[in-house]
């Protein structure tokens, strides 16, 4: 728990009361409200479509409340964007990275705002990077300020957005699920950061999907449902189970239902599968009604691995065989013809097609399945398809009609999920399906994946959440820079033991 100190942790910095949104056919929000103190770290935390982003939204500028008030420091406001809100001192931080890839790290800091002389025709190069390094060393982040943005990792985007949004000197950081890219080594010097801005007075607001971490970095957190302000507690006085019930507003006393499930005839065997410099002699199985999780640390390879089955980037050698039989895999086409499916990690970007319907995303994969036997289209077979994707996913749309780029977040990534189970392949990889799903739709999909796999599919699930792996996995294997190091059972998987060998120490 973070020490406030220095000033009064009652102290109110921002208030929103009464705030209602309407969109067409939806209350996005209704009646809601959010109290910020000054110095403490507060999580907003809901299932996906519960209002988060419109709350922020609004507080931003971007959209306009249709009923409530926001006093900030004191004073009734209402900012027309997040440029006013910023010089305001009211910074986000982004999912999306918002860096210019082919400048440097100096620059995009301070993009605009870079000191000058000779009456402003120079920039004051000198001083940029001097200014940047003296930032970075203040945050204890390691970069070089000269570096290319588009030569680095996620996580060290990310980590140059905090840095960023610090260098405004802001009184309140928004932050929308900030460790979701970030490896458990970058996640802990996060929260280093978090706590050393707290203890300076700034008030951070948290958004997050993972319970864990709440109880790990946040003061007080607040939960919306529906649209709706549930409440709000102190995190040392509200168990996990209770704040799941508030999230979700039923009992939840199953976070990973796996069903036990006879494991089959091996569907996938992969051998020596090697590119250089990614990924190394790589050999494993699967069989028909397993869950083979791959856990590691980001980057360590899984991703590319499984891109590399999939068709979508080339490797050197090594075989793939499906049935006993060796199949060629040169585009990802050649891989649904064998049998595979695979939804990707950054589903969003290579999945969501903005401009149609939630219901076109959902079974555009599956198309000749939803046309009759003469091969003509059925719009009744399109319905029920669609219908049983967003009844199992708890997939929240106004309509079939909406667009998918209106639906929250976590609802797009619900669809494009559901779009491959649809498909129904032989062998499905995963890659972080629930990360920023909430926890009740996480369990439906665990649900789901488990249902698949009683069924007789093979599943792949590559995951950075140990707790998903070792409760939904049959099996996991642990790749460290590219190499599987590590396999075994559920049964004798356990989180330490599986975190010890992700980062190569020699577990005992
Ligand atoms: N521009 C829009 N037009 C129509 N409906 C919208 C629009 N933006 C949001 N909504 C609707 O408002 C509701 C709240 O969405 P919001 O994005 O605030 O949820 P959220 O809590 O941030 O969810 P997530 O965790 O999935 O990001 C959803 O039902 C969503 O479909």
């Amino acid at each position: 728990m973070i020490e406030q100190r220095g000033y009064h942790m009652e102290d109110v910095i921002l208030k929103m009361e009464g705030i209602t949104k309407l969109f067409p056919g939806v209350r996005a929000l209704d009646n809601v409200q959010l109290e910020l103190r000054k110095g403490e770290v507060h999580a907003v935390i809901g299932e996906n479509g519960a209002g988060k982003s419109t709350l922020m939204k609004i507080l931003l500028g971007i959209y306009i409340a249709d009923e409530g008030t926001i006093v900030y420091k004191g004073e009734p406001v209402r900012y027309t964007s997040p440029l006013e809100a910023l010089s305001h001192g009211i910074a986000m931080i982004h999912q999306e990275i918002s860096l210019i890839p082919t400048m440097d790290v100096a620059e995009n800091i301070w993009l605009g705002r870079e000191k000058r002389f000779l009456k402003g025709r120079l920039i004051d190069r000198k001083a940029r990077y001097q200014a940047t390094e003296e930032l970075l060393e203040k945050l204890d982040i390691h970069l070089d300020s000269h570096a290319i943005v588009k030569n680095l990792s996620i996580a060290q985007m990310q980590l140059i957005e905090i840095a960023r949004a610090t260098s405004y000197d802001a009184d309140v950081i928004i932050m929308d699920e900030p460790t979701s890219a970030l490896t458990d080594v970058e996640i802990q010097l996060l929260y280093r950061i978090i706590r050393d801005l707290s203890a300076r007075g700034v008030s951070i607001i948290f958004i997050s999907h993972k319970i864990e971490e709440l109880f790990e970095v946040c003061n007080r957190v607040s939960v919306y449902r529906d649209g709706h302000y549930i409440g709000t507690h102190n995190c040392d006085e509200i168990t996990q189970p209770e704040l799941i019930n508030m999230i979700v507003g039923r009992e939840m006393n199953n976070l990973f239902p796996k069903q036990e499930v006879a494991i089959g005839d091996t569907v996938l065997r992969v051998e020596h599968l090697s590119s250089a410099g990614v990924f190394d002699d790589v050999s494993f199985e699967v069989h028909r009604g397993e869950i083979l999780g791959f856990c590691g640390l980001m980057g360590a390879g899984r991703t590319e691995i499984m891109r590399s089955i999939f068709g979508i980037d080339p490797h050197d050698s090594g075989k793939i065989v499906m049935d006993g039989k060796e199949v060629r895999i040169k585009k990802p086409k050649d891989a649904v013809r064998c049998g595979l499916g695979m939804v990707t990690e950054d589903r969003l970007r290579m999945g969501a097609i903005y401009a149609l319907s939630v219901m076109a995303n959902t079974t555009i994969a599956h198309f000749y399945a939803i046309c009759n036997k003469l091969g003509f289209y059925r719009r009744s077979n399109e319905m029920q398809a669609f219908s049983s994707i967003r009844d199992t996913l708890s997939v929240k749309c106004s309509s079939h009609k909406q667009k998918i780029s209106q639906l929250s977040g976590g609802n797009q990534q619900k669809v494009i999920i559901g779009r491959w189970l649809l498909t129904n392949p032989k062998v499905l990889i995963l890659d972080e399906p629930t990360r920023g799903i909430d926890v009740g739709s996480k369990s439906e999909i665990h649900r789901l994946i488990s249902g698949l796999a009683a069924q007789g599919m093979a599943i792949i699930m590559i995951s950075s959440e140990m707790p998903e792996i070792i409760g939904m996995s049959d099996r996991i294997l642990v790749v460290r820079h590219g190499k599987i190091v590590h396999e075994c059972m559920r049964e004798d998987a356990t989180q330490e033991g599986l975190i010890t060998y992700a980062f190569g120490a020699q577990a005992n």
